[in-house]
């Protein structure tokens, strides 16, 4: 995103209408947050606000006069009820006190910031700088006596509680306010969607470039050990990866496999099972997949059975990875009987789409990427369709080399969380595809025909775009849309130079496989269509000459 240039800002903090910080700062005294947050909401052309500015504004005293008329529970309270309204009516960037987020009502209301998209920024300063800071000019209750000893207490205090709370962090060791400020910035252009639900527990799928940075914050204190899955075509960024491991303080075991589906076999996983039971792996140590959708679907089964489950973070770099794979949980390998027959339905603790990583996507898979982005546009986000349009010459152009910073980098960033929201909206509300999951399969019966009768050589997001085409026309012939629908729909996905037929002589050949796929109702075929742009719904056992009519209709 292109940064601002100053403007000045009369903001006043409108008590009458939801409107959210753009980021909250937590951190310890000294950290920066007010001069960090100050000059990045200046470069950015956003209001700031600092609660102990506001506090005071509202007390009519200093804190230290405050806290020695009134004590500390009474000033609790008051910050308590302005963080708590800052929260849901300042739409700024919000630097809270230090110590703000060890109030139970603040870390609830911090937690509802979250999941309504909110960036909790923990502010890391090198303790030395910090507390030299924090020194200056005096006036902190808290730091009263030995001060940097108080410093240093309350840093064992709160630091847990901080790296629970946030969800990105900003170190700034060393760095220049500017410095840290173009870092925070970064961070608040990064887009997060938070996925929650029934059998799931919370995470973040983290947009942006840079993303990786937070892999430390996501992984946590807990492992001493992490496996770094990754494939050779990404080596660049598994390097970088590995780097932010080991400099966090992990012992990383680094654990090539073969490209694409050659690495999503039992053969593959058993050579890491045997690895990690030889280094001694254990249940509190972590696996971080790093590479394509086949590289994350085999590092996610590996976590999923490893001692029954360990914690595991994607790092998706391929497009179809980003919009698709790395989230909602399914993990799993191919069998020779046919693909993704074995797995587990088991969510990462965090997904990280680095748009750095796209640096290197050849354009084929980029483009293939963009079948499961059209397919969201017309099943939940028609939003999504409109974007495609707008930019399909630049995305049927994309170009790794020259994508960072260019026009396309905030147009491929919306299109990847839209794409991610109407996933998580769907698998929040059904993780096990028992209902409205399924709807995330259309195109994908034809499709999937496609991939098994083309022996898994046509790439997943091209057969899906053949197989919308067919669902599309299959939908047409059973009165749910007209002829301009299935028109329209060609005329974007040849666009985006995706394609919208097949060659394939036997009409049995595909029936049968579809009437293999996991849709399928004992003898009785069941689609995914769409009724009207943006709403799925389903056709169940559709007229025999309308399912052969849309297979010669995708014929080329
Ligand atoms: N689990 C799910 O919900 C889900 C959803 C959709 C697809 N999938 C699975 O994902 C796989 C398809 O994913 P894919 O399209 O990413 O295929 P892929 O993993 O085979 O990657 C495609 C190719 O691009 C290369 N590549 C990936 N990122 C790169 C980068 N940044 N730079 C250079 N090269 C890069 C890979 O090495 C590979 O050669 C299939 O196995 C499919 O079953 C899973
Ligand atoms: N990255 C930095 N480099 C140099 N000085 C800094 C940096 N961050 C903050 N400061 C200075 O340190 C002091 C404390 O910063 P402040 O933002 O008030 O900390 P906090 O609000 O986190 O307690 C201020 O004088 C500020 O200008
Ligand atoms: O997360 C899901 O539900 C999906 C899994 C994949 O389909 P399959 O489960 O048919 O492989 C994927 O291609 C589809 O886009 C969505």
């Amino acid at each position: 995103m292109a940064r601002n240039t100053r403007r000045t800002h009369n903001h006043r903090h409108h008590s009458h209408r939801i409107e959210r910080p753009a980021a909250v700062i937590i951190g310890m005294m000294g950290a920066g947050k007010t001069r960090i947050g100050k000059e990045s909401a200046h470069m950015l052309g956003l209001p700031f606000a600092d609660a102990d500015h506001v506090i005071e504004h509202r007390i009519h005293m200093s804190i230290p006069d405050y806290f020695a008329e009134h004590g500390e529970p009474a000033f609790r309270e008051v910050e308590r009820d302005i963080v708590c309204s800052y929260l849901k009516h300042f739409r700024g960037i919000f630097a809270l006190g230090g110590g703000a987020p060890m109030t139970p009502a603040i870390q609830d209301a911090l937690k509802e910031y979250k999941q309504h998209g909110g960036k909790v920024v923990y502010l890391m300063a090198h303790p030395e700088e910090a507390m030299e800071r924090a020194n200056r000019g005096g006036g902190r209750p808290m730091l009263h006596g030995d001060a940097n000893a108080r410093w240093r207490k309350l840093f064992v205090e709160r630091d847990p509680t901080y790296t629970k709370l946030a969800n990105v962090i900003v170190r700034t060791h060393s760095m220049s306010p500017i410095r840290a400020a173009e870092r925070m910035i970064d961070v608040i252009n990064e887009r997060i969607v938070h996925v929650t639900g029934e059998g799931i527990e919370d995470y973040d799928v983290q947009i942006g470039e840079g993303a990786l940075a937070q892999l430390p914050h996501v992984l946590g204190s807990g492992p001493v050990r992490v496996a770094l899955i990754h494939t050779t075509s990404v080596r660049r960024h598994s390097d970088h990866a590995r780097t932010l491991l080991r400099q966090a303080g992990y012992d990383v075991l680094d654990i090539v496999i073969p490209d694409a589906e050659m690495g999503k076999t039992i053969e593959v996983a058993n050579g890491i099972w045997e690895r990690l039971g030889n280094e001694g792996f254990t249940r509190s140590d972590a696996i971080v997949g790093i590479g394509g959708g086949a590289c994350t679907d085999l590092a996610g089964f590996v976590a999923a059975t490893w001692m029954r489950g360990v914690h595991y973070v994607n790092c998706p770099t391929s497009l179809l990875a980003m919009v698709d794979a790395s989230t909602g949980g399914k993990t799993g390998i191919n069998t020779p009987q046919g693909k993704n027959l074995v797995g587990s339905f088991y969510t990462p603790a965090g997904v990280l789409a680095d748009l750095q990583t796209l640096t290197t996507l050849p354009n084929d898979i980029f483009i293939e990427g963009l079948g499961e982005v059209v397919k969201s546009g017309y099943i939940g986000d028609p939003e999504i369709l409109n974007i495609l349009r707008d930019h399909a010459e630049e995305l049927r152009n994309f170009d790794g080399a020259s994508f960072l910073g260019s026009d396309l980098e905030p147009v491929v960033a919306e299109l990847i969380e839209r794409t991610v929201r109407v996933k998580a909206r769907h698998v929040s509300a059904d993780l096990r595809e028992a209902g409205l999951r399924e709807f995330l399969n259309y195109g994908h019966t034809f499709g999937h025909a496609i991939e098994q009768l083309e022996h898994f050589r046509w790439r997943h997001g091209n057969a899906v775009a053949v197989g919308m085409v067919y669902a599309a026309e299959l939908s047409r012939l059973t009165g749910f849309v007209d002829t301009a629908f299935v028109d329209d729909m060609i005329e974007l996905l040849e666009s985006l130079g995706l394609p919208t037929t097949w060659h394939h002589r036997s009409f049995d050949d595909v029936l049968a496989v579809m009437h293999r796929d996991k849709k399928a109702r004992g003898n009785t075929l069941r689609f995914v269509v769409v009724d009207e742009i943006g709403h799925a719904t389903r056709l169940v056992d559709p007229p025999a000459d309308a399912v052969e009519d849309a297979f010669r209709f995708v014929q080329d």
